[in-house]
């Protein structure tokens, strides 16, 4: 079973659609992003995701259940962007709380809020007030609380928003340590902050599905990219020359003049033999890159 299975989703506020069509199947293991431009649909997908905000139409399923089924309680934790603390009580009676509303006792609770602030290295700021912590530490906290009560599925929405290199770091790596007890799914705008974490990308855009690109698997290839000065002939043409060069796994066509050709990265000296092919069948090329970035991958297609 999947852990999360989306069934032609929409979702319209009045005349607004913010999610249109969107079908999706993510399992569970490493983190996932969630990427797109503002207003992409990304807050919305997990609002409904999270059982906060219901689809106008098609099917949403989180570990085989409705997002809104009470049988989620406990297995999925969510960080909204704008979440934040009550400035009135410290960090460890709001966090205590928060464990006794998931059904904790009060000597339970007390444990588990030391040890999820543990784990985000701030054990000591459990008798603190919010006003007292840095932006960086409310955001460790607030990661804190999505860790209590260990649950399976934990979104994260624009979780490094705001904070300086160091603390986007640091938050980086605590999550990559949680990761391997929960699913993360994690929307942002920073592809490369995003990159380093995530095994895969969820591309949304104008409240569409784009793509998923699976970055573990495209780490293993390399990639050139051909841009040719002209098209002397028909793209299906190059394709399949160049396709029929050694350690070449696949070629693809981005209108109106660009190839990207993946092939194994253990392989050496590809782009001399990439030149010498369309030089010998006269063909112009203006350019040839090493490599494809993770915006070519999601703005250009994958396969
Ligand atoms: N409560 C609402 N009422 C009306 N329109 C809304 C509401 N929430 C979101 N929208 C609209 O739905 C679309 C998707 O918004 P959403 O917040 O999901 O995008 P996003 O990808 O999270 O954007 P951002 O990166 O700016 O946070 C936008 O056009 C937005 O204006």
């Amino acid at each position: 079973m999947s852990l999360i299975e989306c069934d032609n989703i929409t979702k319209r506020y009045g005349s607004t659609l913010a999610l249109d069509g969107v079908t999706l199947s993510l399992e569970a293991g490493a983190p996932i992003a969630l990427i797109g431009p503002n207003g992409a649909g990304k807050t919305t997908l997990f609002s409904l995701l999270c059982g906060f905000l219901r689809a106008s139409s098609g099917d949403v399923k989180i570990m085989g259940y409705s997002a809104s089924d009470s049988r989620l309680h406990g297995r999925l934790a969510a960080l909204p962007q704008d979440a934040n603390l009550d400035p009135r009580f410290t960090v460890g009676h709001q966090l205590t709380m928060l464990a006794r509303l998931q059904g904790m006792s009060s000597g339970v609770a007390h444990k588990e809020v030391l040890r999820v602030l543990d784990k985000v290295g701030l054990p000591e700021v459990i008798v603190k007030k919010p006003e007292a912590l840095s932006h960086g530490m409310r955001k460790r906290v607030m990661l804190a609380q999505a860790l209590m009560g260990s649950p399976e599925l934990i979104l994260l929405d624009e979780p490094t928003a705001g904070l300086d290199p160091p603390n986007v770091k640091v938050m980086r790596s605590l999550i990559a340590e949680a990761a391997n007890n929960a699913t993360f799914i994690i929307s942002s705008h920073n592809l490369d902050e995003l990159e380093r974490v995530c095994k895969s990308v969820v591309h949304l855009e104008q409240g569409k599905l784009k793509g998923v690109v699976d970055i573990a698997q495209s780490r293993s290839s390399g990639y050139y990219t051909v841009v040719m000065a002209e098209m002397p002939v028909a793209a299906n043409i190059i394709i399949a020359s160049l396709k029929s060069l050694p350690s070449v796994n696949n070629v693809t066509f981005n209108e109106p003049n660009r190839f990207v050709i993946e092939y194994d990265a253990a392989q050496a000296g590809l782009d001399l033999t990439i030149m010498q092919c369309l030089s010998d069948k006269g063909w112009p090329y203006r350019q040839l890159v090493n490599g494809r970035t993770l915006e070519d991958q999601l703005y250009f297609g994958s396969e």
